[in-house]
């Protein structure tokens, strides 16, 4: 009795196990699929060009390790904000059914607002690491 309950408990553990894993898996693949999806909104393109801009003139100036990880976390700084504009906009649009409302016109701004203000860091960043170092 015993050992069929250690069996079966070891049983269950390793398949909660797989079932945590698979779940996992399958946050990770959503969230890719998530991503995947950025490229057909009109500002991520945007936001390539310029991550591209500022990844190359990086390597052209040499940059050292800590400048790296302030271009990198003003990068992803905007692109977080963006992917989070891009979700709210998503859920506005849904929920308004496309149609014009001030509660809307409220949650979208301040959204953008969000992603204004990400960039505008950024771009103070990029001009201390290039210009002032
Ligand atoms: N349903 C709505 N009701 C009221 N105002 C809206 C509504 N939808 C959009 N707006 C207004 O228009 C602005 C632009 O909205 P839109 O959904 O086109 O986003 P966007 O900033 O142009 O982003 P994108 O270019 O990624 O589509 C919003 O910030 C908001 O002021």
């Amino acid at each position: 009795m015993t050992t069929m309950n250690h069996v079966t408990k070891k049983t269950m553990n390793r398949s909660s196990k797989n079932m945590t894993l698979t779940s996992r898996r399958n946050s990770i693949i959503y969230a890719l699929n998530g991503i995947k999806l950025l490229p057909g909104e009109p500002n991520i393109k945007l936001h390539i060009i310029a991550t591209a801009v500022v990844v190359i003139a990086g390597f052209l100036k040499h940059l050292n390790g800590n400048q790296w990880i302030a271009i990198v976390a003003a990068i992803a700084l905007v692109w977080i904000c963006e992917t989070i504009n891009t979700a709210i906009e998503k859920l506005c649009d849904f929920a308004c059914n496309m149609e014009r409302s001030d509660a809307i016109k409220a949650v979208k701004d301040i959204s953008a607002g969000a992603v204004l203000m990400a960039s505008a860091t950024s771009v103070v960043i990029a001009v201390i690491v290039f210009f002032f170092q």
